[in-house]
Order: structure tokens, then C-alpha cells, then sequence
């Protein structure tokens, strides 16, 4: 809807549907534009609980990044609104749901499967490092599943343009990098850290460097404490891979269009994404 998103919007331009979910600050609702008869997702977030988590400034921050967004697998945002208690996000509708929700009930998936889901957000990532956009918070609750099963990067809440760099802690520890955990300064590199979590955490079910406490997670992060569990059976490729990703110093991580090219991405992941 490239015109109307200049149009300012109102709750009355949607006819409300059942509830898609519930985040941490507000209710994600499906949703049809009345005139465009076009589905949409609507998150609401309430300005009360935005303003005592002091996060107003990174809603302004996501719209304006996502606004210049354009990837099959990125999910769009078309624009917001609000009115008295509430900010809305018209979103475009995941049809095929969270990913983290299809993770758990397969427990892991196929390493064609898992290849297939990494070569398609490494092709997101080029085209948002490219745009100067780190997301910074890349795992399975912040991917969606599109209506042809393809995934879609969803939540740019935590995204930054690379030139202002923040030190500021993301959601859950498990994703982030050494020299986030350590706050350090840091780069692009943070979002291939991520997705070779990810990886892991699709073919092995569980993230790497989970622990009872978060401390222990803070140690196994900074210590890249790396292991391959004997079940389920994962390829060597897959491990080489994974390992490349998982390297402290930022700069010799794998970069992304080298991802593409690595011979697990090449012999299992399918082109369609
Ligand atoms: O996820 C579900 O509950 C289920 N679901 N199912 C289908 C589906 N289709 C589309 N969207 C869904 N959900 C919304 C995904 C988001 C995208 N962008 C966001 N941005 C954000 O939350 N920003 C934000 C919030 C609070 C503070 C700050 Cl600082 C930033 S959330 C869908």
C-alpha cells in the first residue's frame, strides 16, 4: 500500500480480528484495511508501558528503518499510528505463524530445512548490512513463517543504523555475541554471531551456550564454550559451518556472502529460500 502509507491512520480504517498473539509490551491482532481490503497485522502497544521501559525513541527508530526496508524476507512494516493509550504497528500478516512455535513442536529440524531458513535470512542480513541496518536481535521468537513457508525477520525494535552505535542490552542473553555480552563497541558481525546460534539451535533444538544460570551462559558466551552434542546426528559441513560463525573475534567470523558459497548452504539449502 506504497500511497497510503504518507495517509495518517486511524483505528476506524480497520475491521479487527482474533488475536495473533500476546509480546511482552502488547496484543498483535490480524487485521483488514476497510478501503484496500488488505490483511494486515496490527500490534498494539500501550504508551504507558513504552514510556516506563523508556523505549519510545527505538519505535520511532524501527519505523524509520523499516521504512526503507524493502526483502522477501523481511517483514514489513507499513506504517503506525496512535491515539490517546496506544501506539499501533500495521504490519504485513505472517500467515504460517512464529517460527519458534514450529521449533518446538518438530523439536529440531532437517538439515535441508535448517540450511534452507539460514541461506535466506544471510541473503536478509547482506541486503540490511548493506543499508548500514544491524538488527541485533536475531532468534527464533523474532522469525515468522510466510505464506509459501519462507521466513520473514520480524521486530526491528532492537535494529540500529551502524553509525550510532549503542551499547544499550538486548532481550534474552543466549543470542548475543561476546562483545555485546561484554558491551563492547560493536558491528555488523553481532547479527552473524546470531545466526550461527541459530543455526545451531535448528538442527540441535537448543541453543549453545544454555545454561541453568546466566552467568553460566555469560562464561560459556565469552569462553565460546562449543560443543556438538551426539544427538541428534548433525554433519560435519554443518559443524564447520557453525564454527566459523561462532568465533570471538569479531572480524574472523564467516563473513555472509561466504555463508552462501559454504558447501553445507550449497548442498542442502533449497535456492527458493
Ligand atoms: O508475533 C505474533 O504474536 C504472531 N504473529 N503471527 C502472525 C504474524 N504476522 C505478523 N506479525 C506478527 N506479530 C508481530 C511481529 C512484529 C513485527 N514487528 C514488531 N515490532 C515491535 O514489536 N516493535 C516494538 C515493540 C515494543 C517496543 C519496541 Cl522498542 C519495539 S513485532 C504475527
Amino acid at each position: 500500500v506504497p500511497a497510503a502509507e504518507k495517509k495518517r491512520w486511524t483505528l476506524s480504517d480497520f475491521d479487527i480480528g482474533k488475536p495473533l498473539g500476546r509480546g511482552k509490551f502488547g496484543h498483535v491482532y490480524i487485521a483488514r484495511e476497510k478501503r484496500s481490503n488488505h490483511i494486515v497485522a496490527l500490534k498494539v502497544l500501550f504508551k504507558s508501558q513504552l514510556k516506563q521501559s523508556q523505549v519510545e525513541h527505538q519505535i520511532r527508530r524501527e519505523v524509520e528503518i523499516q521504512s526503507h526496508l524493502r526483502h522477501p524476507n523481511i517483514l514489513r512494516l507499513y506504517g503506525y499510528f496512535y491515539d490517546q493509550k496506544r501506539v499501533y504497528l500495521i504490519l504485513e500478516y505472517a500467515p504460517k505463524g512464529e517460527l519458534y512455535k514450529e521449533l518446538q513442536k518438530c523439536k529440531y529440524f532437517s538439515e535441508k530445512r535448517a540450511a534452507t531458513y539460514v541461506a535466506s535470512l544471510a541473503r536478509a542480513l547482506i541486503y540490511c548490512h548493506g543499508k548500514h541496518v544491524i538488527h541485533r536481535d536475531i532468534k527464533p521468537e523474532n522469525l515468522l513463517i510466510g505464506a509459501k513457508g519462507e521466513l520473514k525477520i520480524a521486530d526491528f525494535g532492537w535494529a540500529v543504523h551502524t553509525f550510532n552505535r549503542r551499547r544499550t542490552m538486548c532481550g534474552t542473553l543466549d543470542y548475543l555475541p561476546p562483545e555485546m555480552v561484554e558491551s563492547v563497541e560493536h558491528d555488523a558481525n553481532v547479527d552473524i554471531w546470531s545466526l550461527g546460534v541459530l543455526c545451531y539451535e535448528f538442527l540441535y533444538g537448543v541453543p549453545p551456550f544454555e545454561a541453568k544460570e546466566h552467568s553460566d551462559t555469560y562464561k560459556r558466551i565469552v569462553q565460546v564454550d562449543l560443543k556438538f552434542p551426539p544427538k541428534p546426528i548433525v554433519s560435519s559441513a554443518a559443524k564447520d559451518l557453525i564454527s566459523q560463525m561462532l568465533v570471538k573475534d569479531s572480524s574472523q567470523r564467516l563473513p555472509l556472502h561466504k555463508l552462501l558459497e559454504h558447501p553445507w548452504i550449497v548442498q542442502n539449502a533449497d535456492p527458493s529460500g
